[in-house]
């Protein structure tokens, strides 16, 4: 178990983390989300032990863990930290990196499992080639094929993903996960991207400005935000007053676009801004009660046209309850 109790850190004199507690069942997979600049990345580099905290304490499997001030080689050697600028050997091979920190007593051994790294991250095509001579997306997947190479407990991921095409990017992260789990990894991935939250990690954590505001089971996280700014972090929402749709109530709730409907039965109006093509659906942008809301439709509505919009009472008695 990972135990982070009370730790504040400043760079300098600005204060970045505030009062922080937490802690992760081992195997678990964690997000940690939160606005740009929050403070993710700075928590994952203190658990790794790149940074020195003056408050607060850490603790790995009820083992103390000290920081930076009493360990030689930077790092907690059961954890491995995937920051978003990786570091690999530019003029050295994909296989030579990866293996860079096995043990050669055994090469037989060291060579099967840098095939197994190889195709978890689906880079085995390129196993003789040069670092150099590979693309951003590639890099990142050889770093994260060298961050799994020792078998970590703890793997931690700052935006492991953000350079893969979307094309890679779904299948590595279903093999990376079910890897992790398989192998009882625990892992903490900060991240901006809503399906490396919502498909893969148990808990999420918040953080606003510092400070965490909430951990919960993800999908419950998704389906009772308890404010705007969480619900944000999940892609486009609406904060809609119930006075507006009819009822006697001024409640504020929050809901996502796809649980706005084109209903013609319903009285309630909004006039098309704005259509988005978003593949599978079209993302409209419409004027609702002098605010903008945003609803997904199947077919594109072309401004100023008027439609009747519905909420079901499902997703009202739920939101109220959050
Ligand atoms: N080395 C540093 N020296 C001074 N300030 C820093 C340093 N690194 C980060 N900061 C500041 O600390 C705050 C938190 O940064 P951090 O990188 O932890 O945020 P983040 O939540 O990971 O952001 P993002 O989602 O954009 O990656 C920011 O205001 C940032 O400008």
């Amino acid at each position: 178990m990972l135990t982070v109790d009370n730790i504040s850190f400043a760079y300098d004199t600005k204060p970045v983390l505030k009062n922080v507690s937490f802690t992760i069942e081992k195997g678990q997979h964690i997000a940690l989300i939160g606005a740009s600049g929050c403070g993710k990345s700075t928590l994952l580099k203190i658990i790794y032990g790149l940074l020195h905290i003056e408050q607060g304490e850490l603790s790995w499997d009820n083992k103390k863990l000290l920081g930076p001030l009493y360990n030689l080689v930077p790092g907690e050697e059961n954890m491995k930290y995937l920051s978003q600028g990786f570091e690999l050997q530019a003029y050295t091979t994909v296989t030579e990196n990866i293996g860079q920190y096995l043990s050669n007593f055994e090469p037989e051994l060291k060579k099967g499992r840098v095939q197994e790294l190889l195709e978890i991250v689906e880079m085995a095509d390129f196993a003789d080639t040069k670092v150099e001579n590979l693309s951003g997306g590639q890099k990142q997947r050889v770093a994260l094929a060298k961050a799994l190479a020792k078998r970590p407990e703890l793997l931690l991921l700052d935006e492991p993903f953000h350079n893969i095409d979307n094309f890679r990017r779904s299948s590595l992260r279903r093999n990376l996960f079910r890897y992790l789990k398989r192998n009882k990894i625990t892992s903490i991935t900060a991240t901006h991207d809503k399906t490396d939250i919502l498909s893969f990690a148990d808990e999420t954590i918040v953080i606003k400005q510092g400070e965490i505001v909430t951990q919960q089971k993800t999908e419950h996280l998704y389906q009772n935000p308890p404010d705007y700014y969480i619900a944000s972090l999940f892609g486009e929402v609406n904060q809609i007053n119930l006075s507006a749709l009819g009822y006697d109530d001024h409640h504020e709730i929050l809901v996502y676009p796809h649980e706005l409907k084109v209903d013609p039965t319903s009285s309630i109006k909004a006039r098309v801004k704005n259509s988005y093509f978003n593949g599978g659906h079209y993302l409209i942008e419409a004027v609702f009660d002098n605010t903008i809301i945003f609803f997904d439709h199947n077919a594109n509505l072309i401004a100023p046209e008027v439609v009747n919009i519905s909420i079901s009472d499902e997703i009202i008695q739920k939101r109220l309850k959050s």
